[in-house]
């Protein structure tokens, strides 16, 4: 959803909508929702590509929902994601619910060390596409990549699982902050497509610009 060029972006933490204090100018606004079981990282996932940081040893269950906002720049284009943290609790399903239909982006996570939280990811799928717009950007990540000892889900099956869907796909981590950027940033440069229209980037597709960010840093990754 295009924003008020050069409008002030909402501060970080305020209930969206309000007039903030100070100002942070973009070109563009998009929300942007975390998905996936309980424990699969996404709390952590926010907080590293908000603030580079992670704590490990800590797991607070997120209660309900809350959301935090960036703004990136893509193309040269400022870009305000409106990140929206979601509880991966059952018992908290009916309040995300509600909150699905505004999301312009998804970013679906499940962990590469918990086998049910990947076979999870089809009845993510399921009530996404209840309940979500039908355009909405789909990412699927596989999160945890960094501790590869406990490794349950081989890094084809999320890719297969992907294809399948026909959504991009990589492996992060939270705790080394591997493609966790990556990952918002592809999602800025989809919406800003969007927004944009193909004058700038006549062949722009996600799953391509994934695809070869993907190796390009493989050599040498974030990690
Ligand atoms: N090794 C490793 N641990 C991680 C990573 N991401 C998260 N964790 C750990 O996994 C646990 C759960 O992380 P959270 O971010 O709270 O999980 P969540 O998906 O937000 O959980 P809910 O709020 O209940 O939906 C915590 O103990 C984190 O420290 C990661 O990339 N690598």
């Amino acid at each position: 959803m295009p924003g008020t060029p050069g409008a002030a972006a909402t501060q970080d933490g305020e209930a969206p909508g309000r007039s903030p204090p100070c100002s942070q100018s973009y070109d563009l606004t998009g929300k942007v929702m975390l998905l996936g079981d309980s424990g699969v990282g996404k709390s952590c996932f926010l907080l590293r590509f908000k603030d580079g940081a992670f704590l490990s040893g800590t797991f607070i269950a997120t209660v309900g929902i809350d959301f935090r906002n960036k703004v990136v720049t893509v193309d040269g284009v400022r870009v305000k994601l409106q990140i929206w943290d979601t509880a991966g609790q059952e018992r908290f399903r009916s309040v995300t619910h509600a909150y699905y239909r505004d999301a312009q982006a998804l970013l679906l996570l499940y962990d590469i060390t918990n086998k049910s939280s990947f076979d999870n990811i089809r009845a993510w799928l399921t009530e996404i596409h209840e309940y979500a717009q039908r355009d909405v950007v789909i990412m699927l990540l596989g999160n945890k990549a960094d501790v590869n000892s406990e490794r349950v889900i081989r890094s084809e099956d999320g890719e297969t699982l992907a294809r399948e869907y026909g959504v991009p796909f990589m492996e992060t981590s939270a705790k080394t902050g591997m493609n966790v950027e990556l990952a918002f940033l592809a999602i800025a440069k989809e919406l800003k497509y969007r927004a944009r229209g193909q004058a700038d980037e006549p062949s722009f597709q996600i799953r391509d610009y994934v695809e070869s960010q993907k190796k390009r840093s493989s050599c040498c990754s974030f990690v």
